[in-house]
């Protein structure tokens, strides 16, 4: 079977995750590189290049014209809509979640001087570092990991923003600050990788062996809640879940303003069991707290930034 994936360093070690977990079941694949949109305009702002969905829909495509039989994704990368035809297949046992923080000399982020500059272009995480430490500066930072850090090496920055999951994956032992998703809400399914296939194939049925159960009702959950105050994957929103026992689920979700002064949050312990209904009253929660307004106040502000 063909297995289609980005070029990406990252992208090649997710691909190459699955290949491995296929092998061991017997299953042999190839690997079929495609290029996408987000991948071509690396030094523009992710959200002026392509929007939502940018490095996802070309492999999609490619899927639905039969060019390659299973594709793999970073899940938060994922549009919420999915095309009718594609499944997602199997979404993989989470890795770290969580963001962390690398900085040029070691600091930890409590210890950063006054205006220090950090580099993200995640308009959650700028929020996020605002509302922890008002006094630093946020400045944009595009390219692919190794790129961040190019940049971070080269002197630009102070410290950078990361998701602890893309280190782990290119097997990068460097010295981070984990930083806790209590003020961290990291993005809705961040560290989980997810495979496509097209529904009712082959491909769909031997790739549903790697799925784990509780990643995926914890991926699904974080989806379900920020749903309604969704304004793409560019407004400061976050969203974690995960199962604290067998029977119950901690969900945490936030919107901030831009500037992180302002914030809207839920924070509940969820039974398991009927999680989507659950789901669905807190994002309806969320909404009545005001996160829309929140969230169309953020993608407007960054309108008039483009
Ligand atoms: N936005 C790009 C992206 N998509 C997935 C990851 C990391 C791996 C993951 O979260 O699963 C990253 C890099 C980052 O956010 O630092």
């Amino acid at each position: 079977m063909i297995i289609g994936t980005r070029g990406s360093d990252l992208a090649l070690a997710q691909a190459t995750t699955i290949e491995r977990m296929l092998a061991e079941r017997g299953v042999k694949t190839s690997r079929k590189i495609i290029k996408t949109t987000g991948d071509t305009f690396t030094d523009r702002p992710l959200h002026e290049v392509a929007g939502v969905g940018a490095f996802v829909r070309e492999l999609d495509d490619r899927m639905l014209e039969g060019d390659v039989d299973i594709a793999v994704h970073s899940m938060k990368d994922m549009p919420t809509v999915r095309p009718e035809r594609l499944s997602t297949s199997a979404v993989i046992k989470r890795d770290s979640p969580c963001d962390v923080l690398l900085t040029i000399d070691g600091s930890k982020l409590e210890e950063l001087p006054e205006n220090a500059i950090i580099g993200t272009t995640s308009m959650r995480r700028r929020a996020q570092l605002l509302r922890y430490r008002p006094d630093l500066e946020v400045h944009d930072l595009r390219g692919n990991i190794n790129t961040r850090i190019r940049k971070l090496e080269e002197g630009q920055y102070d410290g950078i923003l990361l998701a602890e999951a893309g280190l782990q994956r290119m097997n990068w032992d460097l010295d981070v600050q984990r930083l806790d998703p209590k003020h961290f809400c990291p993005s809705a399914n961040q560290g989980t990788i997810a495979v496509v296939t097209l529904a009712g194939s082959e491909a769909e049925k031997v790739t549903s062996a790697l799925d784990d159960r509780r990643t995926r009702i914890e991926t699904a959950v974080e989806r379900i809640v920020v749903t309604p105050v969704e304004g793409g994957c560019t407004a400061p929103v976050g969203s974690f879940t995960h199962f604290i026992n067998d029977s119950e689920l901690h969900v945490l979700a936030e919107v901030l303003s831009l500037d992180g002064t302002e914030q809207v949050r839920i924070d509940e312990v969820i039974p398991a069991e009927n999680y989507e209904e659950h789901a669905r009253k807190l994002g309806m929660e969320l909404v009545e707290l005001g996160g829309k307004e929140l969230v169309q106040r953020a993608v407007c502000q960054l309108g008039k930034r483009v």
